[in-house]
């Protein structure tokens, strides 16, 4: 399927990586001649940090294009997503061109603070033009806050909705449009509070950040607001919450409603604080700091199937549906399909050496099964051990890789079967490993090796016949220590 990506900047980067990782092409348009080097540099970070999440592993990366034209980028896609700069008369530009080209897409907008009802004004199909507000960075943030204008079908939003959950988000749908949605209103009441705290020169943009960091951010990253301050009111609870903190909301903690001005003089303030807080990282070097954080959060809330860890392994649920579905055909031909998990990869930061073999097993399970050897035959009382491997350890295989084993069969008889595996990389056909192995059949019951089914043979007889002509590999046979030239 293919995603149009309208504006590639921050957010549209972040898309187009949240896209592309979940299996998607995307195409992207923006004029700016830097996007497809910012883009490339997005895609990296969140080529590292994604599949980190992944306890299944992601689908195949999609493929990427930069056209030049909006109405190239839309034509064929099943999803447009406009994240060009936040000025309304830009977007309404940028939506008549759309639609120009593809009227009845969905497209949604990555807008901050714009209502629907005025993203539609003057649209040749307003009603597939929805808010579809995401957080940065979109790759890993799971939340898009998605407002329909009151006009829309349910129908429409509940297909936009699933969409979303398909590439790992948690689509909220708000129930009524209002300037800024739910996420920027409390983030808007928060920053500016801090901007007062820093004209008045009560705090350092650093001191801000600490006491976020170090208090209520963790909270509200695992529990928000209301449950954290459920808690606060210890076992009598919300009420009793409320009775107490209720009567300080009307004391003069807060600036309310006032923004403090934008003088040149508190921009520079802040922005001179800023650097001497963090101007000592690229903006590169913080996403990859702030990324590895959120990993590290996300896993642990991964691990307690909580928050936006539970929708991470929701995500895992359906990618492993939708690989349970699509099995049937890989049963069907001689490859077997295997992705790169976190849990693989070693110090070296690569797949660690037993997960060779685990692979090894892998692909050997599924010849079994196609040949007829599979889990009804095992509790028939028969099965095929493993009485001797050899690994070769050819290419690296990172995070993520999708890898593809496929068996030879060398030589077998009613007892043994000496087959030979190669594990290549999807993305460039690097052999990675080859894994020489034979097999024995025995009756499990009295312990011994037997002939196996005739049908088994038969069908091991066919695809030995059918892999005739396939040069037996010169490594074959081969003994640990000998030299090179030997393989
Ligand atoms: N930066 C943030 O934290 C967030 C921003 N947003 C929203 O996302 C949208 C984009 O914001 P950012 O990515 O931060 O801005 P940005 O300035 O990083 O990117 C905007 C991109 O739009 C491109 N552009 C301008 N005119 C265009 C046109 N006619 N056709 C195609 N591309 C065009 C620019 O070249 C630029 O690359 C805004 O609506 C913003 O409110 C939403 C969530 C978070
Ligand atoms: C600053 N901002 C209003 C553009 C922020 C957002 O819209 C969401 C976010 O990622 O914080």
């Amino acid at each position: 399927m293919k995603a149009a990506i309208i504006g590639g900047g921050v957010i549209g980067g972040g898309w187009a990586a949240r896209f592309l990782l979940n299996g998607w092409d995307v195409a992207i348009f923006d004029p700016d001649p830097q996007a497809e080097r910012k883009i490339g540099e997005v895609l990296a970070n969140a080529r590292a940090a994604l599949p980190q999440l992944s306890d299944t592993g992601l689908p195949t990366e999609g493929r990427l294009s930069f056209a030049g034209s909006v109405a190239e980028a839309v034509t064929g896609a099943a999803y447009i997503q406009e994240s060009v700069s936040e000025q309304l008369a830009l977007k309404h530009r940028v939506f008549a061109e759309i639609q120009a080209a593809a009227p009845d897409v969905p497209l949604g907008s990555s807008t901050s603070g714009f209502k629907p009802s005025e993203l539609q004004q003057g649209a040749v199909t307003p009603g597939v033009i929805f808010v579809a507000h995401p957080f940065n960075p979109v790759y890993l943030l799971p939340l898009v806050e998605i407002v329909p204008s009151a006009a829309d079908a349910q129908g429409f939003t509940d297909h936009v909705l699933e969409l979303l959950r398909d590439i790992g988000m948690f689509p909220l749908q708000v129930r009524k449009e209002i300037d800024a949605h739910i996420g920027d209103r409390l983030l808007e009441a928060l920053w500016r509070e801090a901007l007062w705290l820093v004209k008045d020169g009560i705090a350092t943009t650093e001191e801000i950040d600490d006491v976020i960091r170090m208090s209520f951010g963790l909270r509200w990253a695992q529990m928000g607001l209301f449950e954290t301050y459920r808690i606060a009111g210890g076992e009598a609870g919300m009420k009793h919450f409320m009775e107490q903190f209720g009567p300080a909301l009307a004391w003069p903690w807060t600036k309310l409603m006032d923004v403090p001005e934008f003088t040149e003089e508190l921009v520079e303030l802040i922005a001179d604080q800023s650097d001497a807080q963090s101007g000592h990282h690229t903006i590169r070097d913080l996403e990859r700091i702030r990324d590895g954080n959120l990993v590290a959060f996300l896993r642990a809330l991964k691990d307690r199937d909580w928050g936006a860890g539970k929708v991470f392994n929701d995500h895992d649920r359906r990618l492993a549906e939708q690989a349970k579905a699509t099995k049937t055909t890989s049963a069907a031909s001689e490859a077997t399909k295997l992705v790169v998990l976190p849990s693989w990869i070693d110090y070296n930061g690569h797949m660690t050496e037993s997960r060779y073999l685990f692979a090894g097993s892998q692909i050997v399970d599924a010849f079994l099964a196609r040949i007829g050897a599979g889990l009804d035959y095992v509790a028939a009382g028969h099965s095929y051990y493993t009485a001797e491997t050899h690994i070769r350890h050819l290419g690296e295989a990172k995070l993520g890789a999708h890898l593809t084993g496929t068996v030879q069969v060398l030589s077998h008889d009613e007892k043994r079967l000496h087959i030979w595996m190669r594990l290549t990389r999807d993305d460039d056909g690097t052999e990675v490993a080859t894994i020489e192995q034979m097999l024995l059949h025995v009756d499990m019951a009295a312990g011994r090796t037997c002939a196996a089914d005739t049908s088994v043979l038969k069908t091991l007889d066919e695809i030995a016949n059918a892999q005739s002509d396939m040069p037996r590999p010169t490594a074959a046979g081969r003994h640990v220590g000998q030299g090179r030239d030997a393989a």
